[in-house]
């Protein structure tokens, strides 16, 4: 397999369609941000539920107060949680509180600040209008009318109206589930000491917050030596559990490449992409769960993530495509021939600027970038202020 990027991400495409039609599942609300709806939600309730005060002040008829000042009786209080029974008797004030329910027979409330109390009595100065101040019951929704339309992304509003309605747990798309099984003989986890040739396992952790980031489920993070047996059984696990495995290192030509000695037979395709970093990938369908085989260096791996899975899984959970943009370079550069280029940058002002070497090992660089400047496999030289397509990380 030797491909173009374009190619590749068509493969991985086909390969990850299953994502776009998972099953729904129900979560509490309280645990629904971020998660796509179902199904069409429609309003059990009327909101507001029973026509109620919109001010601290006093219901009246508004024929009473048409012309002011006038002073009338009090005749009760209602606060907000009352049972709201007492009927309102023409030509006198209720004192009410906001939320609380309407007396039948009023028809405006005139605010606290329009009055003045002595003992049973109340002064309006001000008079007005029916209806003023007056929330009636389903002004704002009514029952049997939608909601919520089924493929929102729930946000903190849409979760505010269904807690308004009385809605305890909700239909969601379920999130892709997904492993990460990192690969490599020197790889120690944070919190043990590295002996001589070991490093820290940066990959399993950078795919996993990755994935969580764009809307997956990570169900497993594993580490496997260049060990064909602990491998499969680990990749066994992980197929057990998840839509989609990920896996990092062991794809490239070296005498220890487990990845590829384990997925080939099993009809991967491995090959070279025509893109730096990120050339050496793998692509295996296991019992109808895609395996994405990325390459062990940092940046590759975390490269070939942006660009062949982020943006099928911000697709499947109905998140916002990545931002892509148009900007101007400050500085000549130069790129290799034939192979589509994805470069650190930062952008300030408007313009991107590189803030790293194209190395895929320079982890730290990367981490000072903002965007992934991406150069056609075709250019070869860029000049100051040219504008080069970039990709928000
Ligand atoms: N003769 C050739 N050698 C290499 C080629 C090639 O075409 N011919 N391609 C190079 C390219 S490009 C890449 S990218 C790497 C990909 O190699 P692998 O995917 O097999 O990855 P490893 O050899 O396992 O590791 C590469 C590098 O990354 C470090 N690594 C691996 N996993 C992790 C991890 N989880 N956390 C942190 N760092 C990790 C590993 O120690 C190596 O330094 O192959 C080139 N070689
Ligand atoms: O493709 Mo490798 O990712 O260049 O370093």
């Amino acid at each position: 397999m030797a491909s173009s990027v374009a190619e590749h991400r068509h493969a991985v495409t086909h390969m990850l369609r299953a994502l776009d039609a998972l099953p729904a599942e129900t979560v509490p609300l309280r645990d629904a941000r971020g998660r796509l709806l179902a199904a069409d939600l429609l309003s059990p309730l009327d909101l507001p539920l029973f026509r109620n005060s919109q001010m601290d002040g006093f219901a009246v008829d508004a024929g009473s107060v048409e012309s002011t000042p006038v002073t009338l009786s009090i005749a009760g209080t209602v606060a907000a949680g009352d049972a709201g029974s007492t009927a309102h008797v023409a030509g006198t004030a209720v004192r009410i509180m906001t939320g609380a329910p309407i007396p039948d027979g009023a028809d405006a409330i005139v605010p606290v600040e329009d009055t003045t109390v002595a003992d049973d009595r109340v002064t309006i100065d001000r008079g007005r209008t029916v209806g003023e101040f007056v929330r009636e019951a389903g002004s704002d929704v009514v029952a049997g009318e939608l909601l919520v339309a089924a493929g929102t992304l729930l946000a903190a509003r849409h979760i505010a109206v269904l807690a308004a309605v009385g809605v305890e747990t909700v239909s969601v798309r379920r999130r892709p589930r997904a492993a990460v099984i990192t690969t490599g003989a020197e790889l120690v986890p944070a919190g043990q000491p590295l002996s001589p040739g070991q490093i820290y396992d940066s990959n399993g952790i950078a795919l996993a917050t990755s994935l969580e980031a764009n809307g997956a489920e990570v169900v497993s993070v594993a580490r496997s030596s260049d060990d064909v047996t602990q491998f499969r059984r680990l990749l066994d696990d992980a197929l057990a559990n998840a839509d989609l495995v990920i896996t990092s290192g062991g794809v490239s030509m070296g005498d220890f490449e487990v990845v590829k000695e384990t997925l080939q037979p099993l009809g991967g395709q491995f090959g070279h992409v025509g893109m730096q970093p990120g050339g050496p990938q793998g692509l295996t369908m296991v019992n109808d769960v895609p395996v994405l085989s990325f390459p062990g260096n940092p940046v590759s791996t975390l490269v070939s993530f942006e660009v062949f899975a982020r943006p099928l899984l911000r697709k499947a959970a109905g998140l916002p495509a990545v931002v892509a943009a148009d900007l101007p370079i400050t500085r000549d550069l130069t790129s290799v021939p034939n192979r589509r280029q994805f470069l650190r940058g930062r952008v300030r002002d408007g313009q991107v600027d590189i803030v790293s070497g194209p190395g895929s090992h320079l982890v730290a660089g990367m981490a000072l970038a903002d965007v992934l400047i991406d150069l056609s496999a075709e250019t070869t030289t860029v000049s100051a202020g040219t504008h080069v397509q970039v990709w928000a990380l």
